[in-house]
């Protein structure tokens, strides 16, 4: 991590602000589709996101995550609002309100105008669309985005997926054991993603839940949500599927964990397969790299993909670490050295802090770990 320091200082900044702002939006849940559009149309100047320029008479603003939006007029009685469930080259699979899916192009316009042309439109955006035929349509706007996943690779931002609103950190309790310290960094990711995680601990069949007592205690005093359960037996699947309801989420974790038996225990019509064999050796069975939101009966979208699924600490830099564990953050302005890293300077308030009980020695030594990444 070291080296990059000054570049991205920058970004850093940036980052928190945006982190601010996404308070706004966690307190948007539970609107409907088009109460949401409404309402985003509606903050402007509240801070969800900020206007920049008119160009070509439509509003250029810059969303939650930081990217341009341009928010052309759309005609309402003649557009209807939709999901973006997957881009297939210059083709959006989008579902509409009343649940049908239309094969969409993209209003020239909309890509012209637009800063980066290969994101104008990503699974998960929310889109007007205006129907053409049988199934097919033009995309006439994508509302502002928040919840992205991206990753940087060569200095670009690939996004790939949107409007998330929560993500599944599964883990299993056996085969393979629990690995507290990625669990770790997937919080570290939602954290710096602004997307709420929930921990979901499966295959708690295999042992005694009293064994994971002392570690989902841990969790569970940072206010995060944690579920014990079992894809097999069923066991805390309700509770799951209650959380998944009306909601995008995002399904992240190790391979052979039992995401695709727990989407299948959920929604037994995806067919999703699952490993046969308890190896890692088939890594070479995920060929494609772009996101798909799955529909669920229930309400809400999952989505899966390899990207996502290794979910690991992209772009995440030595300064902004101690930020996203929640429990350092009180300490971190304590410390002498404004550039503490808490790793060898001395004083260090953070390092008294679990000297004398109040960070979880556990968690410290992941954060050391991921510093030294
Ligand atoms: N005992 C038990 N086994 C489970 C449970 N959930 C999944 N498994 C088993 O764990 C293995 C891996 O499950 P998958 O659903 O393929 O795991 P995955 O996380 O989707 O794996 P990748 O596709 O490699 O990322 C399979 O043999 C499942 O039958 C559970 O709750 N209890
Ligand atoms: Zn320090």
């Amino acid at each position: 991590m070291a080296g990059k320091k000054k570049k991205v200082r920058a970004n850093f900044r940036k980052n928190r602000n945006v982190r601010v702002r996404k308070n706004d939006w966690t307190s948007e849940k539970g609107k409907t589709d088009a109460e949401d559009a409404a309402s985003s149309q509606s903050v402007t100047g509240k801070g969800e996101f900020t206007r920049k320029r008119t160009v070509a008479g439509a509003e250029l603003v810059e969303d939650a995550s930081g990217e341009e939006v341009l928010l052309l007029d759309v005609d309402q009685e003649a557009c209807s609002l939709g999901r973006v469930l997957r881009v297939q080259g210059l083709v959006s699979v989008v579902q509409l309100a009343d649940g049908t899916l239309r094969n969409c192009a993209t209003r020239r316009l909309l890509k012209t105008l637009s800063t980066d042309q290969r994101h104008v439109v990503a699974a998960g955006d929310r889109v007007w669309v205006r129907p053409e035929g049988e199934d097919e349509g033009f995309i006439e706007r994508v509302e502002p985005r928040r919840g992205v996943i991206s990753r940087t690779s060569r200095g670009r931002r690939h996004v790939i997926v949107t409007n998330v609103d929560q993500v599944l950190i599964v883990a299993s309790a056996a085969e393979p054991r629990v690995k507290p310290n990625l669990i770790d960094r997937y919080l570290i990711a939602a954290e710096k993603y602004g997307i709420e995680p929930v921990i979901c601990i499966n295959k708690i069949d295999l042992i005694d839940p009293a064994e994971l007592q002392p570690l989902v205690g841990v969790y569970a005093q940072l206010g995060y949500r944690v579920l014990l359960i079992s894809a097999t037996t069923g066991q805390g699947m309700e509770r799951l599927r209650a959380i998944l309801a009306g909601r995008q989420s995002a399904v992240a974790g190790q391979s052979g964990v039992g995401k695709s038996s727990l989407l299948n225990s959920l929604e037994p019509s995806l067919g999703l397969r699952v490993q046969t064999v308890s190896t890692d050796n088939d890594k070479g069975r995920h060929t494609t790299t772009t996101a798909e939101m799955i529909p669920l009966a229930s309400g809400g979208y999952v989505v899966d993909t390899p990207g996502i699924r290794q979910f690991q600490l992209w772009d995440v830099i030595e300064e902004e670490l101690d930020g996203f564990f929640r429990e350092l953050r009180p300490y971190v302005s304590q410390c002498r050295y404004p550039d503490c890293t808490h790793d060898h300077e001395e004083p260090c308030a953070v390092k008294d802090a679990v000297a004398d009980g109040y960070i979880n020695l556990r968690r410290y030594e992941s954060y050391l770990q991921m510093l030294q990444s």
